[in-house]
This record gives structure tokens, C-alpha cells and sequence, in this order.
């Protein structure tokens, strides 16, 4: 297949862009760059620097490259900057998602794959959380996805449209090669940010909130390899292209949580060195347990993690943020 990739030049795209090159597809990136990095692609993938907020550009990408198959990874993803800025996370995320679905079905009309996020669930009862449960995001950011999810389904209804939406649980690691992972440019994810303490970057680690209803008292995720979840969308597009999985929403994670603490542990146990901590007011917007119902996406599509150890996936975090201390930056 020929597949643009929106948003490849992120974190998990250019991890994505690999699998599907392994897989032995043809890739097209387009992405605006405003928190990806072109050094994550390989050389002789091309680069559309555009955005999805200008149509034209998008709907040109599409006529001159007529792929088989669309991956849409492009959004600001930050749940506690959402909160603060929502008219940008509105535009980017949901008119810059209307824009690529119009620009879908005014040319080619492929199937989409889109990432979308545990974020959709807000607070739930059910542990762990199947595709079923209430859809009430508690964040901005999780309201972005969960109207991008309702605006594929009405295309899918209107024009015949073919998708599958991932819902992605906390993703984290780097690929074992150790040559690209996470750089996001505010950096607020917990396991990247605890290797950028233990690089001595940051004095400590804050732990936002102790008083949740959980066993330690903080919050609990589910924490899938970039690597496994890479793998997924090979699985899912492919499923999609063959005329299978047509207007499906799956869960990714691995079934399981782990704590803010036991996530720092883990850390502590990879760096050789307990990081400072420190007990900081909750953050807004986050709820306090997020573990994925992984059956579906298992049954239907064949997923299978192979990172499935705590540790084994902050060491390739720890790889990665060891060997590139500024990420990208040279
Ligand atoms: N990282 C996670 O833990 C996580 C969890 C659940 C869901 N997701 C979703 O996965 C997707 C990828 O996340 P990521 O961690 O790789 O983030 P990222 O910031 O590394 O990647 C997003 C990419 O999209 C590009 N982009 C953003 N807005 C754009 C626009 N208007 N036009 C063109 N390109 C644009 C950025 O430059 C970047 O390369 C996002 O949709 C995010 O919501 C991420
Ligand atoms: O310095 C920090 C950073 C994070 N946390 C805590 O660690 C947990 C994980 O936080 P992250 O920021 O790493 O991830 P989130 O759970 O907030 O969000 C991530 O996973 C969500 C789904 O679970 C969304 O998909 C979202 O895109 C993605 O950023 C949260 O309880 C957070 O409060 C801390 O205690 N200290």
C-alpha cells in the first residue's frame, strides 16, 4: 500500500512510519512540524510540510500522492495545557480533523485510521475500560477526540467512509534501536520527564496528587510500548485495506496499570538512582485510573504486545533520552 502518514513526523508516526516500512508499504508524511522533527523519518521517506488547518494544501497532498490509505496522527496532545488554551486545541485538533476528512472524501475516499485517546472516557467505574463505556472526557483535549471520533462516524454514514479509530492508553518507550523516541517540545509525559530528571535536566519529579482512591494513592495507567502500538496500526490498516474492521473503534493498551509511583520506581531501578520527588496539588483534568479492555483489538485484529515489563519499557526510554539528552536538537 501507499499510505500518507498525518503527523508522522511525530512521536508516535515516525515510530508508526517504521513498522509500515518494515511491513512493506510506501509512505508520504505531512506535518506541520509544530511538535514533530523531520530527523525521525528516514531519509528517502517524503516530507509535505503542511498544515491541516489549510485545506488546499491538505487536498493537494491528496490528488498528487493518491494513496491507498490515510493515518491521521496530527493534534496538540497535552491534557493539562488544553485546559488553559482550549480555542487552539478546537481549532487544531477538530477543524484541522474536519478539514482532512473533507479533503478524504472530496478525492480518493480511502480509509482512515485515527488516533484517538483513554482520554474519551473521562472517570468510569468499569476496570478495565471496554470500547462501550460512557464517553465523558474530562479534559479539553479529550473533547477534541471524542468530537474528531463523531465526526469520522458521520462521514462513515454519509459517504461511505472506512475507518478505525485507536484509542490509545499512555504511550511511552522508544524504539529498542535507540535512535528516535519521545521529544515533545513542553514535555509533560511522566516517563519522559522522569529521564529528563535523572539526566539532571530538572531538579525533581512532582507527583500531582497522593489523595486519589487508588492502592498508593496516585494515579493509575495503562503504559503501551510506541513500538506495540506501531504495530497496531500496521495491523489495522491492513485489516481496513483488505476490507475488514470497516467502522471500528478499538482500545490499545495492555490490559493492565501501573501507578505514578511504580512508574517512578521503575525509573529509579533502570537509572541506578532514586529521583527526588515531591507530593504537588492534583492536575486538572486527569482522572485517576485509566486501564484498557484490551479484548477487542486482540481478537479482531491479532495484536499481540511484546513490551509488556514495566522495566524493559523505561529502558528504552532510558536508551533513547540517554544517547539524545536534547532530543533531536543536534
Ligand atoms: N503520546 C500519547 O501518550 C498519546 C496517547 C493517546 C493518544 N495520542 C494521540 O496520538 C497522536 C500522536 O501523538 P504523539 O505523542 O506522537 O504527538 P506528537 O506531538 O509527537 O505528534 C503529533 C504530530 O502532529 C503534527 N501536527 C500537529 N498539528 C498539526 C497540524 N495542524 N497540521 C499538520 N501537522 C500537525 C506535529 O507536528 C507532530 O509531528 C495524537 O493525535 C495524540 O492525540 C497520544
Ligand atoms: O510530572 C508529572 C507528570 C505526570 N504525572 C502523572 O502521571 C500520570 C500520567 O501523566 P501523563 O502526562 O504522562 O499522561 P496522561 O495520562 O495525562 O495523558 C496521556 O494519556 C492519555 C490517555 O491515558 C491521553 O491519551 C494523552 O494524550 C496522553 O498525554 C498522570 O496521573 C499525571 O498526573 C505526574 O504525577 N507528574
Amino acid at each position: 500500500m501507499k499510505l500518507l502518514v498525518v503527523g508522522g513526523a511525530g512521536y508516535i508516526g515516525s515510530h508508526t512510519v517504521r513498522q509500515l516500512r518494515a511491513a512493506g508499504h510506501r509512505v508520504v508524511v505531512l506535518d506541520n512540524l509544530s511538535s514533530g522533527h523531520a530527523e525521525a523519518l528516514p531519509d528517502d521517506v517524503e516530507l509535505i510540510k503542511a498544515d491541516l488547518l489549510d485545506f488546499p494544501s491538505v487536498k493537494a497532498a491528496l490528488e498528487a500522492h493518491q494513496p491507498d490509505a490515510v493515518i491521521h496522527f496530527a493534534a496538540l496532545i497535552e491534557v493539562g495545557e488544553s485546559m488553559r488554551a482550549p480555542a487552539r486545541y478546537y481549532r487544531n485538533n477538530v477543524v484541522g480533523s474536519l478539514n482532512l476528512l473533507q479533503a478524504i472524501v472530496e478525492t480518493r475516499k480511502v480509509p482512515l485510521v485515527f488516533s484517538s485517546t483513554a482520554a474519551v472516557y473521562g472517570t468510569t467505574d468499569a476496570v478495565p475500560i471496554p470500547e462501550t463505556a460512557a464517553l465523558q472526557p474530562e479534559s479539553v483535549y479529550g473533547e477534541t477526540k471524542l468530537m474528531t471520533e463523531r465526526m469520522i462516524h458521520a462521514f462513515h454514514t454519509a459517504h461511505g467512509l472506512p475507518y478505525t479509530v485507536l484509542r490509545y492508553f499512555n504511550v511511552c518507550g522508544a524504539a529498542a534501536a535507540g535512535d528516535i523516541g519521545e521529544a515533545h517540545p513542553s514535555q509533560s509525559h511522566l516517563i519522559e520527564l522522569a529521564c529528563m530528571t535523572a539526566l539532571g535536566q530538572r531538579e525533581k519529579m512532582l507527583i500531582f496528587g497522593e489523595d486519589y482512591d487508588t492502592p498508593d494513592g496516585t494515579c493509575i495507567r495503562d503504559y503501551v510500548h510506541v513500538q506495540d502500538l506501531a504495530d497496531a496500526h500496521v495491523l489495522a490498516v491492513e485489516a481496513l485495506h483488505a476490507g475488514q474492521a470497516d467502522a471500528a473503534t478499538y482500545n490499545v493498551g495492555l490490559g493492565h496499570g501501573f501507578s505514578v509511583k511504580q512508574v517512578l520506581d521503575a525509573v529509579d531501578a533502570v537509572v541506578g538512582t532514586p529521583l527526588e520527588r515531591e507530593i504537588a496539588p492534583r492536575r486538572a483534568g486527569d482522572p485517576p485510573r485509566l486501564v484498557a479492555d484490551a479484548t477487542k483489538i486482540v481478537q479482531d485484529l491479532g495484536f499481540s504486545p511484546q513490551f509488556t515489563d514495566l522495566q524493559e519499557i523505561v529502558q528504552t526510554a532510558w536508551n533513547w533520552h540517554k544517547g539524545h539528552p536534547h532530543g533531536f536538537e543536534k
